[in-house]
Order: C-alpha cells, then sequence, then structure tokens
C-alpha cells in the first residue's frame, strides 16, 4: 500500500530564518503524524542550513511512525546515523551552493564507496535508500552496492514544461521503477511533487513511498500541517 513520507526540512528553514527556536521540527512532525503521515523525512545537510542534530535527535525519540534521514555520503554523516540509528538512511547528493536537491547521486562514479557506507550502515541494521535518477545503469549499480531501496528523483518529472514532457518523465519513471522492482529493489520516490502533479506519481504500479516537502510545509503554512498532509493523501488517492 503507497504511503506517504512528509519531509519537515522547511519548517527548520522558518525557525533558521532567526535563529530561534520556533517553529520546532519535533511539534511539526507530531501534528503530520495526526494528519496521517505514514513517515518522517529529514535532510541533516552538511551546511545545517535548516534541520540541526538536535532536531534528528529528538525526533528519533518522538517519531512514532517511521524517520528517514537523508544525508550525504560522508563519514561525519554515516556516524551520525550509527549514532541516532533511524529506521533508514537515504543517501542523496549535497553542493553547498545549492538551493535544493539538484539531481540523483551518482552510484556508477562511486561505487565502492557508497557500497562500503550501504555495507556499514546495513550491517548495524539501518536499511539505506538511494536517491538517483530512473537511469539504467544507477538502477543496476544500486543493485550492485547492495541497497534495499532507491528513491526515484521525480525532479525532471515535477519541472516538465508541457504534457509531452511530463508524461515522457512519467514513463522514465515507471520504466525505472518496474527495472528496480525485477531486480529486488524496494523504490520510493519524491522530490518536486505537489497537490497537483502527485496522483500520477503515486499510480506507479510497485511504489512504496513518497517523501513530499515543500509544497506541504507551503500548505501547512496556511491551513495548518495535519490539514496540509490530510489534502496529500487524499490528492494521492489513499485516504
Ligand atoms: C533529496 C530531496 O529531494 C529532498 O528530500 C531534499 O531534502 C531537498 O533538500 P532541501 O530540503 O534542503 O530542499
Ligand atoms: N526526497 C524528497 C523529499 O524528501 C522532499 O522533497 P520536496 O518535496 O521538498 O521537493
Amino acid at each position: 500500500m503507497l504511503t506517504l513520507g512528509v519531509n519537515i526540512d522547511h519548517i527548520a528553514t522558518i525557525r533558521q530564518a532567526r535563529r530561534t527556536v520556533e517553529p520546532d521540527p519535533v511539534a511539526a512532525a507530531v501534528l503530520a503524524e495526526l494528519g496521517g503521515a505514514d513517515g518522517i523525512t529529514v535532510h541533516l545537510r552538511e551546511d545545517r542550513r535548516h534541520i540541526q542534530d538536535r532536531d534528528v535527535r529528538l525526533l528519533r525519540q518522538t517519531v512514532r511512525s517511521h524517520l528517514n534521514l537523508e544525508m550525504a555520503a560522508t563519514d561525519e554523516m554515516v556516524a551520525i546515523a550509527l549514532d541516532i540509528k533511524p529506521d533508514y538512511v537515504t543517501l542523496v547528493p549535497e553542493k553547498r551552493e545549492e538551493v535544493t536537491t539538484e539531481g540523483g547521486l551518482d552510484i556508477v562514479g562511486q561505487s565502492d564507496r557508497i557500497g562500503e557506507i550501504v555495507g556499514k550502515l546495513q550491517s548495524a541494521d539501518i536499511p539505506v535508500s538511494l536517491f538517483i535518477d530512473a537511469d539504467h545503469a544507477q538502477i543496476d549499480a544500486s543493485v550492485k552496492v547492495k541497497a534495499k531501496f532507491i528513491e526515484l528523483h521525480t525532479g525532471q518529472y515535477a519541472e516538465a514544461k508541457n504534457e509531452a514532457s511530463r508524461k515522457k518523465e512519467l514513463e522514465i519513471l515507471a520504466q525505472g521503477c518496474k527495472q528496480a522492482i525485477e531486480a529486488g529493489l524496494r523504490v520510493n520516490a519524491g522530490h518536486g511533487l505537489t497537490y497537483w502533479n502527485v496522483y500520477p506519481v503515486a499510480c506507479i504500479p510497485g511504489m512504496e513511498e513518497l517523501n513530499i516537502g515543500h509544497t506541504i510545509i507551503s500548505r501547512a503554512a496556511l491551513v495548518g500541517m495535519e490539514r496540509a498532509v490530510r489534502e496529500m493523501k487524499q490528492a494521492m488517492r489513499i485516504q
């Protein structure tokens, strides 16, 4: 059954705008779960622009659904993940100068490094998801490094300028999902999904969880977190 992971990074963006204590991502996670979130996702970035280490530690103790820690493939982040033990880790690419994630992680070009990190985390019973483009070679490489999951980057679908491009990107995602499942991977998806574009992705056979953040937090700022999450599950037709 398709599930929704709510990324609460941008609750922390509002707090960090004043370097203060509110809004608290921990409180936001409680409300997101009351609204029906099946999981909570946070991206602890190297530059700590939004989510802080303190948030992840407290969320580990308070999240009732499941906690997905997005992180770069660095020694620092591996040590933090091994210490805090999220329910799963999603390895994502990171550039300090980026506004947001700009693409999928390159597994093909660094498979030894990624394989080492996947091995370390999964040996500590922390399943790993790899945030990748729906690319044949990247999916193959994800199998080779023994990741349990991939998360298909939906940014190109989300940013498609017209119906024809949207359809093309959706087909690429569907083919990627099919290839991954046939190879034994579990498949999530995310980035740039909104109330208006999510349903076709939700319909891709075999898709397990959609990780959605910015659009939910944007709506929550106007109507409240519980309603924003409930309405996203309605948009996905899972509630
Ligand atoms: C990997 C991805 O697409 C997002 O989950 C990521 O968290 C985006 O980074 P920001 O939340 O900092 O925009
Ligand atoms: N991995 C995608 C995610 O967690 C949220 O991305 P977005 O919805 O904030 O673009």
